[in-house]
């Protein structure tokens, strides 16, 4: 703030490095850079060349003599894909000769850690190159946001590929939001009139004890609908959220209306007869049950061949998560989903890319829904549904209880038909056998569990329904192997005779009387004689990283 004076003359549009510098800046491709004071959550604010290039900011301490700084002198980088919240802010109590603009950059990056955990970071930049003209400043501040804009725009391509052809982000530009802070009128009135303009918020409580307030969050700003299932995983649904997942949000500029499950189906419920229109998308706190909770309602709608279109997002609060972590696989992100797979799918969707996903439409003695992931009869859906039980110890309740299964090993009788397909896609003859099974799954994604890797070729649009059929014939010491494979491995436990895994358009399971043993869909229980699964025409889109 008191260097505004100084930094009049250093400013991105006037000649503020000595050749030097513009040399190094050449060299390193620096499409814009300005000296400005950073304000830091807790240190002092400090005085810094800012230098954008296409992948990177970097913040160098800033020597007023003009040279460059010692060794010692602060410098940090960020890549730009870290970015995730932009934010005017301005000062709370604000003296009518400090014109200043304050451009609030928030990135969830491993960049300053040695491990490879994402950490939040901020840094304010406090723009008053322009002595006595704040909307000078607004401008100056609008250049270096269009320019994030631009660079993530480039880097995410899918990021405005909704196919509804409305963008999943804001429908306002940055340009469109940098008009109305101009024309709001005089300084001190922006955002007034304007649902986007967000209370102040955490961020403005964190800096300086809540000497700024926020104008406006700007860059990728959401409304979003959040259904937070409160029971989900080990009943932390609701306080995950709450102490997690909103303050990234809040970071991100997503405006979130919250709606927390009563009882189980209350997500269907409500879905299906919400006013959906102002939303963005619409986020899942909890697992795969809920996830197919809402993919139901929405799809049960009469106005359903818009709302499947919303792109859906997945926080993985659940215990078993198999659709978010199969979507952090395919785009490379396993690693960071594994650390902390909640701060991961917040950031998946405050980042708001788009993916298709396949849906199967399963048809059970002629009622039909939809399953987002997994249908399942036998041995491994007997020991997702008994070890209910053991819900309060997490995902290891999966192991202790194929212990309990495996001691009192069963096979089922039923009629087992199905459609292959090969790797090109294309559909041979039906395959029909009357037969005892051990257990019959499928999955159209590569996990069905956090840690359960059960197709490592499945992509989320594959259009493949991925069949494992472990037979009747398997020994109580191969379907352990099997079992231990599926839990430990890397997609092995289908290469353990005599089970077997195939590509499928259909199948169907059928058994007079009813089908005995459990049988789920996406990790739910349901009865009945026959149930037939296939490929949904429609995909779901699901707010991916990229
Ligand atoms: N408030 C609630 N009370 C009781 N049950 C609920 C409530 N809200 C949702 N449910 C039900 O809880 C079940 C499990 O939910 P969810 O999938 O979110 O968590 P999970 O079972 O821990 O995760 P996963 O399915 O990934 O294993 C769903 O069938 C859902 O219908």
């Amino acid at each position: 703030m008191s260097n505004s004076g100084e930094q009049d003359d250093k400013s991105n549009n006037a000649p503020v490095v000595d050749e030097l510098k513009a040399e190094k800046s050449a060299e390193e491709d620096v499409l814009r850079e300005g000296i400005f004071t950073v304000h830091y959550p807790i240190c002092k604010p400090l005085l810094c060349e800012v230098s954008l290039t296409p992948t990177e900011l970097v913040f160098e301490e800033y020597d007023e003599s003009g040279y460059e700084s010692d060794c010692d002198a602060l410098q940090e980088r960020f890549p730009i894909e870290d970015i995730y919240g932009l934010h005017i802010v301005k000062m709370q109590l604000e003296e009518p000769s400090l014109p200043s603009v304050y451009l609030c950059i928030i990135f969830y990056t491993s960049a300053l850690e040695s491990d490879d955990n994402r950490k939040r970071v901020s840094r304010i930049l406090e723009i008053s190159q322009s002595k006595e003209s704040y909307l000078g400043n607004l401008d100056l501040a609008k250049e270096w946001s269009l320019d994030f804009e631009h660079l993530l725009k480039a880097k995410f391509p899918n990021l405005h590929s909704a196919p509804t052809g409305k963008s999943p982000s804001s429908s306002q530009t940055i340009e469109d939001i940098f008009t109305s802070l101009k024309t709001s009128g005089k300084k001190g009135d922006e955002g007034k009139n304007d649902n986007r303009c967000t209370t102040p918020s955490k961020i403005d409580l964190e800096f300086c004890s809540g000497t700024f307030a926020l104008v406006r969050s700007i860059l990728f700003s959401r409304q979003l609908l959040v259904i937070v299932n409160p029971v989900s995983g080990q009943g932390k649904g609701e306080n995950l959220y709450k102490e997690q997942i909103s303050a990234v949000f809040e970071d991100c500029g997503i405006i979130a209306h919250v709606i927390t499950t009563e009882y189980s189906g209350h997500a269907s419920a409500f879905i299906s007869t919400a006013n959906l229109k102002k939303f963005d998308g619409i986020v899942a706190v909890g697992g795969d049950g809920l996830v197919n909770e809402l993919v139901n309602g929405l799809r049960t709608r009469n106005d359903s061949q818009e709302t499947s279109h919303i792109p859906l997002g997945v926080i993985a609060t659940g215990s078993g998560n198999g659709l978010a972590r199969s979507i952090a696989f395919f785009y490379g992100e396993s690693q960071g989903y594994k650390n902390n797979p909640v701060l991961y799918s917040a950031l998946a969707v405050a980042r708001g890319c788009v993916s298709p996903v396949n849906l199967t439409e399963v048809s059970l003695d002629g009622k039909n829904s939809y399953s987002v992931l997994s249908t399942g009869w036998g041995l491994v859906s007997d020991i997702d549904i008994e070890s209910e039980v053991l819900r309060p110890v997490g995902e290891v309740r999966f192991v202790l209880w194929s212990f309990v299964r495996l001691a009192n090993y069963r096979r089922y009788k039923a009629e087992l038909s199905y459609v292959p397909s090969d790797d090109n896609g294309h559909i041979n003859s039906r395959i029909t056998t009357n037969d005892e099974f051990v257990c019959v799954y499928s999955a159209c994604q590569s996990h069905i569990g956090s840690d359960l890797l059960f197709a490592r070729e499945a992509k989320p649009f594959d259009n493949t329904i991925h069949l494992t059929i472990v037979p009747g014939s398997t020994s109580r010491i191969s379907a352990a192997c099997f079992l231990y494979k599926l839990m430990t491995g890397g997609g092995e436990h289908v290469e353990n005779e005599p089970v077997k895994y195939i590509k499928v358009k259909e199948f169907t399971i059928r058994s007079e009387g009813g089908i005995q043993g459990a049988l789920t869909v996406d990790g739910e229980k349901v009865h009945g004689e026959q149930i037939t699964v296939k490929l949904c025409d429609a995909p779901l889109y699901v707010f991916c990283m990229e």
